[in-house]
């Protein structure tokens, strides 16, 4: 030891030269790995965005997407920014007076403007699709229907957004496109397997929507659309139940309860000391409804709940038409349903009137008891417990809590072994799901058919890897001058 330090002392240069290498080495290292996440990351995140009116029969609601402008093809990138709720009802109440349509959207369209950067406005897209309310209202009147979407149309026009047209959507393509949303957001597209079924209720139409095999979408051509996304085939079974959304079916169960024409109805779908007066011409006058105001009917009549769950399903069960499947498997009204497959995500009135009655996390059985208790609960009972609920949604859930339970079971055939397979959701990831995303990921055509290329390692592995790789380097380097050193005052000594 002795002998080293005399060396070090007699040569003070070995020192100053390691030091200067070591130091060099370090900030050749911190160099790099700059240079590196300055080269991979953009220098300010900028984003682009879209919005999709959803005309629904009960109500109107603005949905603003923002995603980050360069990662367009990522799976799960588009986020739901904004909400807005349009006041009033949907578009198609407006029949008989349709400029208001058009108006009843400024004060979101409003929104829409300051939740938008100003200089993103020209280049954002704008849609807006209509329902099953406006699909009714079509098959009604297709004049009033015309102006109606004329209205909307002249106000969306007049924004400055990419305005990009005013449709009424199929039932297919909202089942399709509510299935796409679910399985973008919950990033299930890019894995090519395992997705999610979309059950989805809404007013006046309700849709079942789930992938199965190729050799089962064959038997309904109706039934079937396939999708092509980041390389992977899919066959979608979807269908579309106009007159099946909670509000149209309530119409079905009451014109069906009075047939006789009959001044007091005693419904066992509502609670009992529940009553109000309803006029005929509002159950009857629905396109959904086929028979006609029955010829002794009044004006109207007096709707009285008695609460009684069974009997509930019985009046629910006659709305529904087991007979006459030409296919191998059907659901119900004949309508073909291959077997259920995989997972299913229940939204939109599934949601509300589910997580309202608790039954979105328990056993088949449970919820049929727990349906039976909120049945038989008298109004008044009912109104003390839940005060800031509103009434028309309160007096309902009796009979849309047994209507979805009719329709799940005995309609689209979940058991009590699968019904365990179906998640009440109403968003995803901080998204709303419905049909909005995905029309819109479909129409800027924001899936792409391929998988894009994308690079070997992630942005942070490349990162790490780059400085794991340097690290290594310099103690080689660090390893080698010190036996380099070594070797060369162990030869000064033996000098
Ligand atoms: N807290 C809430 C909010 C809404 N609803 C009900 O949920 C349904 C609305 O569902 P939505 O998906 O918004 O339907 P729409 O888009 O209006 O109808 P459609 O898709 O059939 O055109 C309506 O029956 C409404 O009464 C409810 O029960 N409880």
């Amino acid at each position: 030891m002795a002998e080293q330090r005399e060396m070090k002392e007699k040569n003070p240069w070995h020192k100053a030269v390691v030091i200067f290498i070591a130091v060099l080495g370090i900030i050749a290292i911190v160099a790099l790995v700059t240079t590196a996440v300055l080269q991979n990351k953009p220098l300010q995140q900028k984003f682009k965005y879209g919005i999709v009116l959803d005309a629904g029969s009960s109500h109107t609601a603005v949905y603003i997407y923002e995603w980050p402008a360069e990662k367009e093809n990522d799976t799960g990138r588009v986020k739901q920014k904004h909400f807005c709720q349009v006041k009033g009802p949907g578009i198609s109440s407006y029949s008989l007076s349709p400029e208001q349509a058009g108006h009843s959207l400024r004060l979101c369209i409003q929104e829409a403007v300051l939740n938008v950067p100003r200089r993103r406005h020209h280049e954002t897209p704008l849609y807006l699709g209509a329902t099953a309310g406006m699909r009714l209202l079509r098959m009604e009147n297709q004049s009033l229907c015309d102006q109606v979407l004329g209205s909307v149309e002249k106000v969306l026009q007049s924004t400055p957004f990419d305005y990009q047209g005013a449709r009424i959507i199929s039932g297919q393509e909202e089942g399709a496109f509510g299935w796409v949303t679910v399985n973008y957001l919950s990033d299930r597209l890019k894995q090519g397997s395992g997705t999610t079924g979309a059950l989805d209720l809404g007013g006046a139409s309700t849709q079942i929507t789930f992938a199965t095999n190729q050799d089962e979408t064959g038997e309904s051509a109706e039934n079937t659309v396939t999708f092509r996304l980041y390389g992977n085939d899919y066959f979608l079974y979807t269908h579309s139940f106009l007159c099946y959304g909670k509000d149209q079916v309530l119409k079905l169960a009451l014109a069906q309860q009075t047939q006789a024409g009959a001044s007091t109805l005693l419904d066992p779908c509502f609670n009992q000391g529940y009553s109000t007066n309803l006029s005929y011409s509002s159950v009857y006058s629905s396109p959904c409804i086929t028979t006609q105001k029955p010829l002794a009917a009044g004006e109207g009549f007096t709707h009285r709940g008695t609460g009684n769950a069974l009997q509930c399903q019985e009046v629910v069960r006659r709305i529904f038409n087991f007979s006459g499947c030409t296919f191998s498997h059907c659901s119900f009204n004949g309508v073909y349903q291959p077997p259920l497959q995989g997972q299913f995500g229940a939204f939109s009135a599934y949601y509300f009137v589910m997580n309202f009655l608790n039954l979105t996390s328990d056993t088949l059985e449970n919820n049929m008891e727990k349906m039976a208790r909120y049945c038989s609960t008298p109004w008044t009972q009912i109104k003390q417990q839940f005060p800031n609920v509103k009434e028309k949604y309160l007096a309902e859930y009796c009979f849309s809590g047994t209507y979805i339970l009719f329709l799940l079971t005995h309609g689209y055939n979940f058991t009590s072994d699968t019904w365990s397979n179906i998640k009440f959701i109403k968003k995803i990831s901080g998204s709303d799901a419905g049909w909005t995303l995905g029309y819109m990921l479909n129409l800027t055509n924001m899936i792409p058919a391929e998988a894009p290329d994308t690079p070997p390692l992630p942005h942070a592995g490349y990162v790490t890897l780059l400085l794991f790789t340097s690290l290594l380097l310099f103690l080689i380097l660090l390893c080698s001058l010190r036996s380099l050193w070594v070797r060369c005052t162990s030869q000064r000594q033996i000098i």
